[in-house]
């Protein structure tokens, strides 16, 4: 059951969490809360400690210190069943599916809120095909799921979080296999979906554009916090991902707009990252 007073409030909160993996801290003194409805990016260069944050999140490992709220419980002491029916995971490296159709793996999103001797109903089967619409993949319903693109697997998985109805969605570069138009469809559909999204996002004009948070991670400390007009300035991007870049407001939403400079990352480096890239002479 979850508890009313903190359902109002606040979905998840992280305390000064940390992970040591062979004696090396992998993250350390992570904070952060995450309300009703709000979507979270986590940005940071390769190797920051994005996956293993979210890892600690979705409790495939455990902290070395810290804690994680969710609603009011720590995680740890969710049982798998109440873990799945608030929370909703999905990953790029996914196990083998080899003989489900598009459909029944979307089926799977039922499990946590079924009984073990339940059959599917005409209910859950409008639940799995209007998420299934949701993704553009209608049309894949009958197709095994194993011969989908990179892109349809990531859609397809993305609908069976959403036959999940979760609290809590957790996804971990799920834009990665996408085209710009499902980059765009996607987020905006997380979006509405009117529940608490964490996701790890390497381009930072959509995570820009979409998350009401970004935590910049780097070297597994969190660099910056905040809205994306607080997190993502020219002095920081150059500073944490080495490269030259100008941030002015989008023209539609107003947030920042990211233009990337070319030939100048090797300065950055001899200079220690220091210079300003000339780009602003
Ligand atoms: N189980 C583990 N044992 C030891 N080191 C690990 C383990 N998992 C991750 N690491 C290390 O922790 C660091 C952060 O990895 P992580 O995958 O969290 O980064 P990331 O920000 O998601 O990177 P990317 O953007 O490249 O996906 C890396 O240096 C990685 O090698």
């Amino acid at each position: 059951m979850i508890k009313q007073s903190v359902q109002e409030t606040e979905i998840l909160k992280v305390d000064n969490l940390s992970w040591h993996a062979d004696e090396r801290e992998i993250l350390s003194g992570i904070h952060f809360c995450l309300t009703k409805g709000e979507m979270l990016g986590i940005i940071g260069p390769n190797g920051a400690g994005k996956s293993s944050l979210l890892r600690c999140l979705y409790r495939y490992i455990k902290p070395s210190s810290g804690t994680i709220t969710l609603f009011g419980d720590e995680i740890t002491t969710l049982s798998a069943k109440e873990f799945a029916k608030r929370v909703a995971v999905v990953l790029q490296d996914t196990p083998h599916h080899f003989d489900l159709t598009t459909a029944q793996l979307v089926a799977i999103g039922l499990t946590p809120h079924k009984g073990p001797f339940d059959i599917t109903t005409a209910k859950d089967r409008e639940i799995i095909t209007d998420a299934l619409a949701k993704v553009g993949l209608t049309h894949k319903a009958g197709q095994t799921y194993e011969h989908l693109s990179g892109g349809e697997k990531q859609r397809a998985l993305i609908a069976r979080a959403i036959v999940q109805r979760p609290k809590l969605l957790i996804l971990d570069e799920p834009t990665n296999h996408l085209d710009i138009r499902y980059q765009i469809q996607i987020l905006e559909l997380l979006r509405s979906l009117n529940i608490s999204v964490i996701t790890s996002i390497h381009d930072l004009n959509l995570a820009s554009a979409l998350c009401d948070q970004l935590l910049l991670l780097d070297a597994g400390k969190c660099i910056s916090h905040g809205t994306p007009v607080e997190v993502l300035t020219e002095q920081r991007i150059g500073d944490v991902f080495g490269v030259c870049c100008k941030v002015e407001p989008h023209p539609q939403h107003a947030n920042p707009q990211i233009s990337y400079f070319y030939g100048y990352s090797s300065i950055r480096e001899k200079q220690g990252g220091q210079d300003d890239c000339g780009h602003k002479a």
